[in-house]
């Protein structure tokens, strides 16, 4: 499920993610909650993901059944990082347990009004824990990763060895340096 303030780009990042492609305008405004699937490969297998777009309030009654959040914030808006932490603390509260969740700044290709530094970011997610990067759902920059990412967490976690060869956080944190993020 993708979460956040109003206006940070989750239906964006949604279609981005869906389709490949960047819909812009008032249109889009999210109403109630709305879901869309995409079939991923992963270790050779087809893994169908279905994604959660929510309307910003109330959201809790339906993220208390996901199995990962995507936590958005808006890089050129400072409320949606300062209220990061109110999301974080109703997740703790509402979410399951094992839930797992990524932190994302976005909209990161509008560098010039930027006002949330990556480095707030970083130590955002290092404070609670989360793994995180910055993403565009305008030019698609680490959209698919991020959703990459969170599959093959959820992937290993059903996985009945009992050695995990697969860490979310070193994972993103190597394919971000390399860049070559949707290999599988
Ligand atoms: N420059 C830029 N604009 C973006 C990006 N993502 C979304 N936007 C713009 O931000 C606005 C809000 O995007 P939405 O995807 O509707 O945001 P939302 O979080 O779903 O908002 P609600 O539907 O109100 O919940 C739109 O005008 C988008 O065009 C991005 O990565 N970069």
């Amino acid at each position: 499920m993708l979460l956040g303030d109003s206006g940070v780009g989750i239906t964006c990042f949604l279609i981005q993610f869906r389709d490949g492609a960047f819909l812009s305008g008032a249109f889009l405004a999210t109403v109630g909650i709305d879901f869309r699937m995409r079939i991923v490969t992963l270790y050779g297998l087809n893994v169908k993901l279905q994604i959660w777009d929510t309307a910003g309030q109330e959201t809790h009654a339906y993220y208390r059944d996901a199995q990962a959040l995507l936590l958005l914030y808006d890089i050129t808006n400072k409320t949606s990082f300062d209220n990061i932490q109110a999301w974080l603390t109703d997740i703790y509260d509402y979410a399951q347990k094992d839930v797992v969740i990524i932190l994302l700044g976005n909209k990161v290709s509008t560098t010039s009004s930027r006002v949330i530094r990556t480095e707030d970011g970083e130590s955002l997610a290092k404070e609670y824990g989360v793994p995180f990067m910055e993403t565009s759902a305008k030019t698609g920059v680490k959209v698919e990763l991020a959703f990459l990412a969170v599959a093959r967490e959820l992937k290993e976690r059903t996985s009945v060895r009992e050695e995990r060869s697969f860490q979310i956080h070193s994972y993103i944190d190597s394919q971000k340096k390399t860049g070559n993020c949707c290999a599988n």
